[in-house]
């Protein structure tokens, strides 16, 4: 069945009075700062529900905290002890492992790898296949590139790729 469009984000508060209250946050990011964050705060001010997403081939383990807003797609495992936050992308074939903590508006990309207890900062992009040692820290607003590697903490927010990741800009 082909999908309505219902317009621009203009029709937001017409839409809330037609439709039953509840959305889903469809765009992507792959950058640091996007507007996946400030959309669900729009959305949750006019009295939208925007539930949690896990996909049928996710894997997230009982007791895992998820805020609103975070989507869990295909192939990704979440496992225990595990803190998400709001508006966070855990992507296709990601693994988050046990007793991670990520911000709000997070996305770890395809295949990429947290081991268990790292934390991970508000707004940051844990490029595709990246790996992340256990216990690192990264602060907000960090780009982790595509197949880096991090083995120590990152404190200061910026471009990081390589192995061991680096920062670049
Ligand atoms: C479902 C989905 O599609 S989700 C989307 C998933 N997407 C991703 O994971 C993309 C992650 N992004 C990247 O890896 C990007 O290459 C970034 C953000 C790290 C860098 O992008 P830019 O800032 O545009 O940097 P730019 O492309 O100009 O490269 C700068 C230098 O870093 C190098 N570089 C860029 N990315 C990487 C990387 N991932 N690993 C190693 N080196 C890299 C470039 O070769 C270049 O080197 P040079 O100066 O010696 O020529």
């Amino acid at each position: 069945m082909p999908t309505p469009y219902l317009g621009t984000d203009d029709a937001f508060e017409q839409l809330r009075e037609s439709l039953p209250s509840c959305a889903a946050l469809g765009i992507g990011k792959i950058g640091v700062q996007t507007p996946r964050l400030d959309l669900l705060d729009r959305l949750q001010s006019l009295g939208f529900r925007v539930p949690v997403v896990l996909a049928p081939g996710a894997i997230c383990h009982e007791g895992v905290q998820t805020g609103d807003g975070t989507v869990v797609l295909d192939g990704a495992v979440v496992v225990i002890g595990s803190r998400l936050g709001r508006a966070c992308i855990v992507n296709t074939n990601a693994t988050v492992d046990h007793d991670c903590v990520l911000g709000d508006d997070v996305h770890i990309a395809p295949g990429a790898t947290l081991s268990g207890g790292v934390e991970v900062g508000d707004h940051c992009m844990i490029g595709t296949g990246a790996n992340l040692i256990q216990m690192v820290r990264i602060c907000a607003d960090c780009m982790i590139g595509a197949g880096a590697t991090v083995v120590s903490d990152i404190s200061m927010p910026g471009i990081y790729v390589g192995t061991p990741a680096r920062r670049i800009a």
